[in-house]
């Protein structure tokens, strides 16, 4: 059976030595990317450059996570470029459906985000046309905030549909996971846990990845899908 996946954010990283920085989690399943426009939140972090340059320095599987405005316009450039997943937000768009399927076309996998009041049963008709499901469990923006764990209820709905056959897509959360954290996340289902602060805050990063691994494992639920 896979193992639970996990995805370093480079939010808490050294953004002057970001390729080192790739390099010092390894073994980590993605390398999530937040994007932030200073429009859908209150921070600016950065954009297709970057993460052209970061294609280019690691060979970790990109994990573009677009807190961005207009995403229909912005996000299939990612996919272009060669990130892996492409993840923007519900509460950006009246239309993800199409969004999701121009990132597929561009050779993609599509991520839909929700923040952590936007509830999921609206939503759940239009995720057979997403390959992953990014649960927020902080309010998108800043790295090193508290775990919000009322969101849990939204990944033990989908991981049931994904069970059941209904849908076939990953369930990943994002924000305050660490070692207090990712059991009770493993618990309600989730395949991908996104670690900022808990992996580039640790001595050893590529040490802490596994260990939350390790952690998330010990939990009842476990990957059902290939990556
Ligand atoms: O998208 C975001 C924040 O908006 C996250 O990806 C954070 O970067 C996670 O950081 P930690 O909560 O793990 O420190
Ligand atoms: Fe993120």
């Amino acid at each position: 059976m896979a193992h639970p996946m996990i995805a370093p954010s480079i939010l808490s990283a050294d953004f002057a030595r970001l390729a080192d920085e790739a390099q010092a989690v390894a073994g980590a399943d993605w390398l999530h990317v937040d994007v932030m426009d200073a429009h859908f939140v209150p921070n600016l972090t950065l954009g297709l450059p970057v993460v052209e340059s970061l294609l280019k320095a690691t060979e970790i599987p990109l994990d573009c996570h677009l807190m961005i405005e207009n995403p229909g316009r912005w996000a299939p450039p990612y996919a272009e470029a060669g990130a892996h997943n492409v993840t923007f937000h519900a509460e950006a768009t009246d239309d993800p459906v199409s969004v999701a399927r121009d990132i597929r076309a561009a050779g993609a996998k599509a991520g839909l985000s929700v923040k952590p009041g936007t509830p999921i049963e609206p939503y759940l008709e239009i995720l057979k046309e997403f390959d992953t499901l990014l649960v927020m469990s902080v309010e998108p923006g800043f790295g090193g905030q508290s775990f919000i764990a009322d969101v849990l209820d939204k990944a033990r709905a989908v991981r049931r549909l994904v069970d059941s056959g209904e849908l076939r897509l990953l369930v990943e959360i994002d924000g305050g996971i660490n070692a207090d954290t990712i059991e009770a996340a493993a618990d309600a289902g989730v395949d991908c846990f996104v670690a900022g602060s808990a992996v580039y805050g640790a001595a050893d990063p590529a040490e802490a990845v596994r260990k939350l691994r390790a952690q998330a494992g010990k939990a009842s639920h476990h990957l059902t899908l290939a990556p």
